[in-house]
């Protein structure tokens, strides 16, 4: 029985849009709830969120049977961090700060086991091979892993052409914030200036053939992103709209006093 097969990574090579939702609740019933939703794709965000393997782990769990893919992305590029999320289960891995073709090297090469890669082996045990049942897991897992590198920095947009030469690279990822922030517009993605590397970034990676992704709260933006080409794009953050309706419902109901 080989790996499972990875949808979301065929849907990204045949330029097939993706509509996704930031995952910050770190909390597997949460997750399982979202999974009910019908997005393409979910973060479960080791980076910013309080997750640990465990929750991440519960999470993807959580995410069975679900149509949303889990993209788990970890708090930095470590060979270990990847390994161990792959363990776990993820299939497709959103490394952060990826600023050099030399580091999105290294996480091509964490991503697959030799003589491709360097992942180690440890997946007999593991919730990947779903603990030994997948017996041919070893000799296809390397096939169905999608590896996504964040791009947010000033560093990142000038390597961008070396970054998307890297072999085992399946898409880059805009992050909005940091970007605006490494290029003195903390908090303002929207400014004009950030608004234009964005678009020159999102076409030149589609005209590379790998996916571009990006994050915005904005449906209007979305549609511009994917109009430009983007890929994979996700529409909000869970927490932060869990926090809207909350505000609002006690606003309402504070109103009827
Ligand atoms: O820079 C970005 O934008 C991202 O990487 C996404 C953020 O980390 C996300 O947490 C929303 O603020």
């Amino acid at each position: 029985m080989p790996a499972p097969h990875n949808s979301f990574k065929t849907a990204l090579a045949k330029g097939d849009a993706q509509i996704g939702l930031w995952v910050v609740a770190s909390e597997a019933s949460v997750t399982e709830m979202i999974g009910t939703a019908g997005f393409d794709w979910l973060v479960l965000d080791g980076e910013h969120a309080p997750n640990d393997i465990r929750s991440l782990r519960d999470s993807l769990m959580a995410l069975n049977g679900s149509d949303s893919h889990p993209v788990v992305r970890i708090p930095i590029g470590e060979t270990w961090m990847v390994k161990q999320v792959l363990d776990a289960g993820a299939q497709t891995v959103l490394v952060p700060m990826v600023d050099t073709a030399e580091q999105a090297r290294d996480m091509a090469l964490a991503m697959r086991y030799p003589p491709l890669g360097v992942r180690g082996m440890g997946a007999t045990g593991a919730r990947a091979s779903r603990f030994g049942e997948i017996t041919d897991y070893v000799a296809t897992a390397n096939d169905e892993v999608c590896l996504l590198v964040q791009a947010e920095s000033r560093a990142a947009i000038a390597n961008l052409d070396d970054i998307l030469t890297v072999e085992g690279v399946d898409g880059v990822f805009i992050g909005p914030a940091d970007l605006s922030a490494d290029m003195g517009f903390p908090g303002a993605a929207s400014a004009p200036e950030v608004q234009e590397v964005i678009t020159d970034a999102i076409k030149r990676i589609t005209s590379s053939g790998k996916a571009a992704g990006i994050l915005t709260q904005s449906l209007d933006d979305a549609k511009t992103y994917l109009e430009l080409g983007a890929t994979f794009v996700a529409v909000g953050i869970d927490m932060v709209m869990y926090a809207k309706v909350t505000r609002q419902l006690c606003k309402d109901a504070k109103a009827l006093l």
